[in-house]
């Protein structure tokens, strides 16, 4: 096993470790959040009872493989934790996600929990984010004018592609991927983004997380 695969597991454990019978979960994406899900998963057969929020299609495939309930986000009545990954983070809880294409419905999901808690291995702590393209959600209909509007700002966006085609996120849309290096401002950029029409979403979570938990070699260490 590598000792990234091993810190995630890890981070994870410890994730394990905040969640209480009767909690509604938020499960992310990407290799993180699969190895959280399939020790929830554990748990649950071994008798935790939780019930499941998924971010993705990807993750609720696994979750249900797992045998944790999945409820959709509507009937939830509450997220009392969010277990997430991230692609970058910074000391002051700031993230970059989207790396695995699910960033609308894990921001969704960060913003209506009442904990959220970050899950990573050591190689995703940096000074300042952004070595890791931004990714950000745009309505296809928009794609070539936002693309060109975003050159102009000088953040040359390149539109993600899978398998050769242009990737569909699980809301059929885009995603761009921006060269965001040297700003330190992110609060103006993310409002930048936004406010253009046929953006939904940016990769930008800079208030939403309460917990990180990295894993460090044979240990955990935390920011919060
Ligand atoms: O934001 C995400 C998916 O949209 C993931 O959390 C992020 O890409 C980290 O993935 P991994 O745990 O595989 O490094």
């Amino acid at each position: 096993m590598s000792s990234t695969t091993n810190e995630k597991i890890i981070a994870a454990k410890a994730a394990l470790k905040l969640v209480e019978h009767g909690m509604v979960v938020g499960l992310g994406s990407g290799s993180t959040s699969a190895i959280m899900i399939e020790l929830l998963g554990k748990a649950c057969r071994e008798g935790l009872n939780i019930k499941g929020v998924a971010s993705s299609g990807i993750s609720e495939k696994l979750a249900i493989k797992e045998g944790i309930p999945v409820i959709s986000l509507d009937v939830a009545p509450k997220i009392d934790i969010n277990i997430d990954g991230a692609d970058e983070f910074d000391t002051k809880l700031q993230l970059i996600k989207g790396g695995g294409g699910a960033l609308l419905r894990e921001k969704i999901i960060a913003h209506f929990a009442s904990k959220n808690v970050i899950i990573v291995d050591s190689s995703k702590k940096v000074e300042q984010l952004g070595s890791f393209p931004l990714p950000i959600e745009v309505i296809p209909f928009a794609q070539r004018k936002i693309m060109d509007e975003l050159g102009q700002m000088g953040l040359s966006p390149q539109v993600r592609l899978h398998n050769g085609k242009e990737y569909r996120t699980d809301q059929h849309n885009s995603i761009l991927d921006l060269d965001i290096q040297g700003q330190t401002d992110l609060e103006t950029l993310q409002s930048s983004l936004i406010n253009i029409p046929g953006i939904v979403e940016t990769g930008l979570f800079l208030n939403t997380t309460n917990l990180i938990i990295m894993g460090s070699g044979n240990e955990t260490k935390t920011f919060q």
